[in-house]
């Protein structure tokens, strides 16, 4: 397989986009172009733009229980994480238009929708198993999150993909919440970024036990993270457009409708609780400030939970497939990579520093995606009838 860097103008902002071509049948893709010098640092010595984005974003998580960061630092790091803001105020992108974090560390990877067969012949003798998140995956992005709707046709999908493969919904949202979107009692749902865990009800086709899953390791933060919700929406009432979402074992802080001069504000607010709250942590999202405990768990974990409840643990013919499009979901992708098994799908239109294998633009190629898995199992049982 030869990576080959090709410069390609995104026709949308005009502006020339590094990608690399991937040629040869691997499903893998290209590892990422290191810079000349070392990582993060161009060759006059000046600090890359992804550097700066992660020094800003290591700041803000580790001093963010300890109170040294500073808040334009803090809203450094919103901005860096709303790349929006990274052209010149003249020209004001649309989130989907974002100028790429890293020219030299990112990889644009190869599409899903185009690489279908070889994936399928990657996963051919393994039992697949789907992990959709839900927010910019099954549902768009949009300014209210009471108003994340996912489409009929979409529900229509993922149902159809239920009927095929054991199928989780992971979210950042609570469980409830995201249940009362997707509405389909056949799921897995991990909620509050996989801290909440819940099977389906028994006679459902992939339980195993009378009882379903149920998994929720940081039920000792409740009535913290009730506390700490009522503190946020008590400190952001006056600035205009901040929200304030109890998503259980997780609060998020939304800034998409607060205007940036008054991000400072909402970085106060979520700062000073997180100097109250040592055993808290601050993780990122989009346009979306999270606190969340300190215990070791994520997507990831949740994932490789559900895999053992599916009974896959130690298993080497499970082909887990992980389609999300938020940094959190990088943290299963993670996993996926390390355990050499299926693979990760980031849901971007631009190139990002990823451990996703694949790509799909938006949610109506993750739709594609899934009905052509859908239509794939069908032909392959009857087939294999014939
Ligand atoms: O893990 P996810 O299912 O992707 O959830 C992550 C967060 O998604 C939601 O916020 C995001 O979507 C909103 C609706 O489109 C948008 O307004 C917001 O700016 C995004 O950050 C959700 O509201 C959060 O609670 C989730 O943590």
């Amino acid at each position: 397989m030869t990576n080959q860097n090709v410069v390609v103008p995104d026709t949308k902002s005009g502006i020339s986009l590094p990608m690399v071509r991937l040629s040869g049948s691997s499903i893998f893709p290209a590892t990422a172009q290191k810079p000349p010098t070392a990582p993060g640092t161009g060759g006059g010595g000046c600090i890359s733009l992804s550097a700066k984005k992660k020094l800003l974003l290591e700041n803000l998580e580790i001093n963010g229980g300890g109170g040294a960061a500073k808040i334009n630092s803090w809203v450094d790091s919103m901005r860096a994480s709303s790349p929006t803001h990274m052209k010149s105020s003249s020209q004001s992108l649309s989130e989907d238009q974002q100028l790429p974090w890293q020219h030299q560390q990112q990889i644009t990877l190869p599409s899903a929708l185009d690489n279908f067969d070889q994936i399928m012949e990657a996963s051919r003798g393994k039992q697949i198993v789907m992990f959709l998140d839900y927010d910019g995956t099954l549902s768009p992005i949009v300014d209210d999150p009471d108003r994340a709707f996912m489409s009929k046709k979409m529900r229509t999908t993922v149902r159809r993909l239920a009927t095929c493969f054991p199928t989780a919904i992971v979210s950042g949202r609570c469980r409830d919440k995201v249940y009362k979107f997707v509405r389909l009692a056949e799921l897995y749902y991990a909620g509050s970024h996989g801290m909440d865990i819940k099977g389906p009800e028994k006679g459902s086709k992939y339980t195993k036990g009378t009882e379903p899953v149920i998994c929720q390791p940081a039920s000792e933060f409740l009535p913290m993270i009730d506390e700490v919700f009522k503190e946020l929406v008590a400190k952001t009432k006056l600035t205009p457009g901040a929200k304030v979402e109890n998503n259980k074992f997780c609060v998020s802080v939304h800034f998409r409708c607060v205007e940036e001069k008054k991000w400072s504000e909402v970085a106060e607010a979520v700062k000073s609780v997180l100097n109250k709250y040592p055993k808290l942590r601050l993780s990122q999202g989009r346009k979306v400030l999270e606190i969340r405990p300190t215990i070791k768990w994520d997507k990831g974990k949740a994932l490789e939970f559900l895999l053992e409840s599916l009974g896959f643990a130690n298993c080497t013919d499970v082909f887990p497939v992980y389609i999300g499009d938020d940094r959190t979901d990088e943290d299963a992708f993670k996993v996926l990579k390390e355990r050499e098994q299926g693979f990760g799908i980031l849901v971007s239109k631009v190139a990002k520093d990823t451990n996703a294998s694949y790509s799909l633009q938006e949610p109506t190629q993750v739709m594609d995606f899934l009905q052509r898995l859908v239509d794939w199992k069908k032909l392959a049982f009857q087939e294999s009838r014939m």
